[in-house]
């Protein structure tokens, strides 16, 4: 039964007589967990522990209460219903004697995907309560479980919204294409996207960045779709993220940590995986910090003196600490390289590094290129990146090309160390390819965003050729105004297609033959190289 008639008339007496609303939180087991006393229209239920197992689950606990007028649940009910993810909610109405006169219930929907999250049931009356709650609230759970599983394959797992709130007229990056990016970003760490919400504000809730009728319309969706995360497209504070997730009940993620991730999976070289475990752990740290500061300010004793190391303290110093040991490693396998950054050196093979914006098409691109061409073979060099690959062309020419990481708008701080390290090398090309995706609408923009990163990277010095990628994917319009207004130097590719992959080859080796000669005219070759082995040397010992 919902609720004993002796308990119901309980609570409506003591309701009348107070003339405020009462209200009760019954476990499964028939147990009152909480009771909870309200003004005259409505009631605020305290913070329930999570006691849920998994996300398809109900909370465990129904909330009866008592509506002093004849009313049916209201809004704010179903609100706290869906948001609480309660098994079942009640309101009891009473006649002017304080007995109870009416019960109307409602709880989650447990499948439809269209209609409201919540389904309201008829009205009883006192003699029409019957046994069987408990068997009713289980199989709710499972028509849940069930819908869930349901659900195909990737589509199961990870369930997202993303949520962007921009400014109201940010001319810069379009809201949509901010958001794409991070459907990508999203895609390639293995989360599925069910929906986007976009907000223009200028100015940002400091607590929950959202409005808060906002947050609850989106929370509320997720119920529904049974969505387990949220991914905002831009960084959160801890404290707003910890706001946001206590509220939502939800996971949630900003773009630093999605970009981490993404690192982090990625990371196949025993210097990427210390690279990244340094990013994580340095923005952990600044996280540490801030709740550190928020708790000190709530802690803190008079004149400032504080409460002694706090156990946030211990961990921001094991943090700390983990920290220095890695960047040693990370010193100690800098030298390393560098070793064997001179010893290629001085074989003396020109090196090519495909440098773009993530998604590009630079692996593609190599690959095309070196599978395409009889003159190509496959070599893997220990200490480097494992995507580098020799080229042979005729006349015992060859070159190394080398795939490097994908470049991103905003790095996020914390890894644009990782991410400058996995590039150090590109400092020793000879050649950098720059490939575009022009079949993406914000390619210029993408474009820009390389240069300014070459530029951060004082790589702007180095020859470059610019290839136009992903022609297969553009109108013919789109692609004859871009053939129009381009200079002779941009070489049109389609490396799914094998299209214009001859001419940039030729092109690659004539750049990079030309440079080596005019090079060699002018420089004593025996001096650099009594140079090398003198500090190849010293790095030994
Ligand atoms: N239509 C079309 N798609 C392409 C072309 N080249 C690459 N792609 C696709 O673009 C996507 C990204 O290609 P990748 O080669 O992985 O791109 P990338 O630049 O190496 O990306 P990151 O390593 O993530 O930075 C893949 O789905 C490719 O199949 C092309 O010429 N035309
Ligand atoms: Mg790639």
């Amino acid at each position: 039964m919902i609720i004993t008639p002796e308990v119901s008339r309980t609570l409506t007496e003591l309701s009348l007589e107070i003339s405020r609303q009462i209200g009760i939180l019954i476990d499964r087991n028939g147990y009152v967990t909480h009771v909870i006393v309200g003004s005259d229209s409505s009631i605020d239920i305290p913070w329930l522990d999570r006691i849920r197992t998994s996300e398809a689950r109900l909370r465990g606990v129904r909330l009866v209460h008592s509506h002093l007028k004849e009313e049916s649940l209201n809004q704010e009910d179903l609100t706290d219903l869906a948001l609480l993810r309660l098994d079942y909610i009640t309101a009891v109405t009473m006649d002017d004697k304080g007995l109870p006169k009416s019960y109307y219930s409602a709880h989650v929907n447990p499948e439809d995907e269209e209609g409201e999250p919540w389904t309201v049931l008829s009205k009883k009356v006192p003699g029409q309560l019957e046994e069987g709650i408990l068997d009713e609230i289980l199989d709710i759970e499972s028509r849940m479980t069930r819908y869930r599983k349901n659900l195909k394959g990737a589509q199961k797992e990870n369930r997202a919204f993303l949520v962007g709130v921009y400014p109201e007229n940010n001319r810069i990056r379009p809201p949509a294409q901010s958001i794409e990016e991070l459907k990508e970003l999203c895609r390639t760490a293995g989360v599925h996207v069910v929906d986007s919400f976009i907000q223009r504000k200028n100015r940002l809730d400091p607590s929950t960045v959202l409005g808060k009728g906002k947050l609850e319309e989106i929370v509320l969706k997720a119920i529904q779709k049974q969505v387990e995360l949220l991914v905002f497209d831009l960084e959160l504070t801890p404290s707003q993220a910890k706001k946001i997730s206590d509220y939502a009940d939800l996971k949630v993620l900003d773009r630093t940590q999605l970009i981490l991730d993404i690192f982090a999976r990625n990371a196949t070289s025993r210097d990427g995986k210390l690279q990244v475990e340094l990013a994580q752990l340095k923005y952990l740290k600044g996280r540490l910090s801030e709740l550190d500061d928020n708790m000190s300010r709530l802690t803190g004793g008079i004149g400032g003196r504080g409460p002694g190391e706090t156990k946030l303290e211990i961990g921001k110093r094991r943090v700390e600490e983990r920290i220095s040991r890695l960047e040693q490693e990370l010193k100690s396998l800098k030298k390393r390289r560098e070793i064997a950054r001179r010893r290629r050196k001085k074989n003396e093979i020109p090196v090519c590094g495909i440098v773009g914006y993530t998604n590009a098409g630079k692996s593609t691109l190599l690959n095309a290129m070196t599978n395409s061409t009889v003159l190509s073979e496959d070599k893997l060099f220990a200490t480097l990146d494992p995507t580098s690959r020799r080229i042979r062309f005729p006349e015992e020419r060859e070159i190394i090309i080398s795939d490097t990481v994908g470049f991103i708008h905003d790095l996020p701080p914390e890894l644009s160390n990782a991410f400058k390290a996995t590039l150090e090398e590109l400092g020793d090309s000879d050649l950098l390819v720059h490939v575009v995706d022009v079949s993406n609408p914000e390619f210029r923009q993408q474009m820009e965003a390389v240069e300014t990163i070459l530029e951060d990277l004082n790589l702007s010095d180095i020859p470059r050729i610019l290839v136009f990628n992903k022609v297969d994917g553009l109108p013919e319009e789109a692609r004859n105004e871009l053939l129009r207004e381009a200079d002779l130097d941009t070489i049109y590719v389609s490396a799914i297609q094998g299209f214009g992959l001859e001419t940039l080859l030729n092109r690659i080796e004539e750049r990079i033959y030309s440079q080596a000669e005019a090079k060699l005219s002018s420089t004593k070759p025996w001096e650099e190289d009594e140079e090398l082995e003198e500090e190849t040397e010293k790095t030994y010992v």
